[in-house]
């Protein structure tokens, strides 16, 4: 027996550091690095301050280490000997042991081959780490996709999840227990935890039993065990539930399956069989990992489901769907959601098909086949990075699907757009695809098709128009083939709710970039949609030329005294405008913009606060867009930035940062922004991923976060970051910026200036700044028809993708709202005193007439 070789604790906590050091990254350059040419001598400088921090703190824990081995041996001996009372496999304690603590794996016996195979795994939290350099790494990847869930996915090692939700969704994909604790075994360096194994069974033994169909308009909870359903009717919860007046059980088979075809793919079904038949021709041997992975392949296509199975079922009125799938997870039998739609012949088929030139990318089809998994639509969340092509996975879906289709989106202006997407990748007949807008209350021609409409249509409480509830008798009393959910991370779950208890759809599909919110409700859409199905890696994405490559950087600006001294003492909201305003960050602005410019690169200039926002902007002499812009300086501002080469620069406020669409744009620098909204962060990014140039040899965007040294700003921003570090994005940061002083016209360049620019500062801001208070998008109010949105609709140049401004400026969603409530509050009472008090003047009056003539004269039309 070869000797047991020991395990080293997971390494991937320093793998995952993409937070790194412009001035301390010695060892080769890594090939994201920000063009060294602006950072000057002084990092270097730095670099030795940090180098004898290291050699401190080295020395602090060499002591802890040596004082916590003479300290532990004996306990350490005891405890080889005795196994764990739980069962687990003993620990040892070394040297090595302080370093790691809790994370220290080194009593789990390293297989023989472990170089060959690709992942470690954490045996308490279930935590696995694949080495993505391993000639494996491809095959394993798709296997944990599956089954885990993504945290951490930087260059060289990756870290993924076993969660409940994650393993509820690899069953639902067609996967048994089995051939998960196999597979993960196999590709496992150490043999397989039994408290993994345990973990796994434990969430997936009941896992696919018990599944929510739609049938003539009702749901029924359906099992192919009689026995699990009679558990389920004898819960208090789910018993009291069933309908009255229904069968008790009713008994009906199961529909066959056949291979499927995912439109847009080459030859899905071909792939499929080549698959098949490849992993029939390979004998696996035992340990060869490489034939473990093509058995894994194998496993995915298995389709084991073709024998007619016989099912049973009881009915449960729609109002009670949430509160029995919350009660069945609790009683571990969570609630799978499947539409055989090929077997499907009560609602018409929809003529659809992609156009034969559309060709789904690698990553699409991926996340569709997870869709499709077995052959039915299981409903669940796609998460694919900004600009990966969301909109074409939503059409493809239906394509494959092809029967009634609702999407919903965040705006009136989205709803445009995707019927546009529509007809432009599928030859669908532009009479079945209808729009549901405050504009237009449109139906489709033929027995069925598709209605693109907004949440707010279809969850409006408020009085509706006559053609609005018309419409909703419509949309309710239907059953949809597939309901297409956009971005819904910024959707409050009680929307949800309301959309998904009114409006009845054998499968949904959510899509989203960031599935991520402060508030940890994420959650929530488990329930309310399914599970995540896939998550694209945006790294993979921008090497393969789909998203552009970014180069991040924190710029650090030191403040003046005189500026931190009043940063110390002012009110929260004064700290964040004197942050902004630190006129070493304003310089940095200045340095980065004429940088930048110089090179030809398109920038755009973020900034929450409007102040500042307004005062870099006009001392610059740059153009800006803040939500008091007006529509026609809106379009005007965004058309010159794209075609005038003499406006590279463009100052935006927060309303851009989820709606703006320009390709042009290629640098990004961000002077203020949301505490730590990690989802900001990201949106914020996502609009240079589509940067025209992105395909041009050595072409690189910038992000740049400026932020002022020593205030709370450094917290936030390093919280902002953690979602895009896990994406594998390395934050530089920058301490000094070569040559700045040299900067022509360099701003606030003498102590006098700094200090006129103080008072000013503290003046114009006594009595609490200005807030961004959206009552419209970035596209303006009046959309759809309006001829002046039209000429930046696609194909023109810009294009909003999402959002209200309301949404857009984070008004409704439920992540920013967590931390702005007072704010919220604070607004919606100025607003009442304000109603209050001119309730009975003479514009207010006006107004109200005006609004009044306009409703009349739209019913009249
Ligand atoms: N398979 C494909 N072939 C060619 N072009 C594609 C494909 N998929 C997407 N695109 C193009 O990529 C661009 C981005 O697509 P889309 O607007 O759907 O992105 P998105 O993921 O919705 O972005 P965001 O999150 O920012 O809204 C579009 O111009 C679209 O036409």
């Amino acid at each position: 027996m070869p000797p047991k070789r020991k395990a080293p604790g997971t390494q991937a906590a320093a793998a995952k550091a993409g937070r790194t050091s412009a001035m301390s990254t010695p060892g080769p350059a890594t090939p994201r690095s920000i063009d060294s040419s602006v950072m000057s001598d002084a990092d270097e400088d730095f670099d030795d301050d940090v180098s004898e921090e290291q050699k401190q703190r080295e020395e602090r824990l060499t002591k802890e280490a040596d004082e916590f081995v003479s300290k532990f041996t004996l306990g350490a001996k005891r405890l080889q000997s005795h196994p764990d009372e739980k069962g687990r496999e003993p620990r040892r304690y070394d040297a090595a042991t302080p370093f790691f603590r809790k994370r220290d794996f080194s009593h789990l016996p390293l297989k023989p081959d472990h170089q060959n195979r690709p992942l470690w795994i954490d045996p308490d939290s279930c935590t696995i780490v694949l080495e993505r350099f391993n000639p494996l790494a491809e095959q394993a990847t798709d296997f944990l996709i599956t089954i885990a869930e993504p945290k951490s996915r930087p260059t060289f090692l990756h870290e993924y999840a076993l969660t409940p939700h994650s393993l509820y969704a690899a069953v639902s994909v067609g996967l048994r227990p089995r051939d998960i604790i196999n597979t993960l075994d196999r590709f496992l360096k150490t043999a397989l935890p039994a408290s993994v194994r345990r973990e796994i069974e434990n969430h997936t033994r009941s896992y696919g039993k018990v599944k929510l169909v739609l049938k003539h308009n009702k749901y029924f909870v359906e099992s192919v065990d009689a026995e699990v359903l009679q558990t389920l009717l004898r819960d208090p919860v789910i018993g009291s539930l069933r309908v009255h007046g229904s069968d008790k059980i009713t008994t009906s088979y199961a529909p066959t399956m056949a291979g499927l075809v995912i439109p847009g793919t080459q030859n899905a079904a071909g792939v499929h069989q080549a698959n098949l038949k490849q992993a029939e021709k390979k004998p696996s041997e035992p340990g060869d990992a490489a034939n473990e992975a093509d058995l894994f392949n194998a496993l995915n296509e298995e389709d084991d489901d073709d024998d007619k199975e016989a099912v049973h079922a009881f009915e449960i009125s729609d109002n009670n769907v949430e509160t029995v799938q919350k009660r069945c997870l609790e009683i571990g039998f969570p609630i799978l959601e499947e539409y055989d739609f090929r077997n499907d012949d009560v609602n018409p088929n929809l003529e659809i098909d992609l156009r034969p030139n559309t060709q789904i990318r690698p990553y699409q089809e991926k996340s569709l086949s997870k869709m499709f998994g077995n052959g039915r639509a299981k409903s669940g969340i796609i998460v694919l990075p900004c600009g990966a092509g969301k909109t074409l996975v939503g059409i493809t879906a239906a394509c494959t699907i092809k029967k009634g289709v609702i999407v919903l989106c965040t705006s009136s202006m989205s709803v445009v757009q995707w019927r546009q997407e529509f007809l432009k990748w599928s030859n669908i007949n532009p009479d079945d695809i209808a729009i549901f807008t405050a504009e237009s209350k449109n139906k489709f021609s033929g027995s069925t098709g598709i209605i693109v409409t907004t949440y707010s249509m279809v969850t409006n409480s408020r009085e509706r128009s006559h053609d609005s509830k018309k419409m909703m008798d419509f949309l309710r009393g239907r059953e949809w083939g597939l309901m297409l959910l956009d971005e819904v991370h910024v959707v409050p779950a009680e929307m949800f709710r309301r959309v998904i208890s009114s409006i009845k759809s054998h499968s949904k599909l959510g899509l989203t970039a960031t599935l991520l919110r402060e508030d940890d409700r994420i959650s929530h859409l488990n329930f309310l949609i399914g599970p995540k199905l896939y998550e694209a890696n945006w790294m993979e994405l921008s090497q393969q030329g789909h998203i552009a490559k970014v180069q991040c950087a924190e710029v650090w600006c030191p403040m003046p005294t005189e500026f931190y001294d009043e940063y110390l003492r002012a009110s929260a909201r004064m700290k964040r405008t004197l942050y902004a305003m630190n006129p070493r960050k304003f310089q940095a602005c200045q340095y980065l913009i004429n940088y930048h410019e110089a090179r030809g690169d398109k920038i755009i200039v973020f900034s929450d606060e409007l102040y500042s926002l307004k005062q870099y902007a006009l001392k610059l002499k740059k153009v800006f867009i803040y939500g008091g812009t007006s529509q026609a300086e809106r379009m005007q501002v965004l058309e010159n930035f794209q075609h005038n080469p003499e406006v590279n620069t463009l100052f935006l406020s927060k309303i851009g940062d989820t709606s703006l669409d320009l390709p042009e744009a290629t640098c990004l620098i961000q002077i203020s922004s949301h505490f730590g909204s990690r989802r900001q962060e990201a949106q914020r990014l996502g609009r240079i991923l589509r940067a025209k140039r992105r395909n041009d040899e050595g072409f690189n965007a910038f992000f740049y976060s400026l932020v002022s040294k020593d205030t709370q700003e450094m917290y936030y921003s390093s919280k902002r970051q953690a979602f895009l570090v896990d994406q594998g994005y390395a934050f530089k940061v920058i301490t000094q910026l070569a040559n700045i002083e040299q900067t022509p016209d360099l701003a606030f360049a003498t102590p006098q200036e700094c200090r006129e620019l103080l008072q000013r500062t503290l003046v114009d801001n006594e009595k609490g700044g200005e807030d961004d208070i959206e009552t419209d998008d970035l596209f303006g109010k009046s959309r759809g028809g309006n001829g002046r949105n039209k000429k930046l609709l696609p194909g023109n140049g810009v294009r909003r993708t999402a959002g209200m401004l309301a949404e857009l400026s984070g008004g409704q969603d439920m992540a920013y709202i967590e931390q702005n409530k007072a704010a919220n509050k604070a607004l919606k009472k100025k607003a009442k005193a304000a109603a209050g008090a001119e309730g009975q003047s003479a514009f207010f009056r006006k107004l109200q007439r005006e609004k009044e003539r306009s409703r009349a004269q739209a019913r009249a039309g």
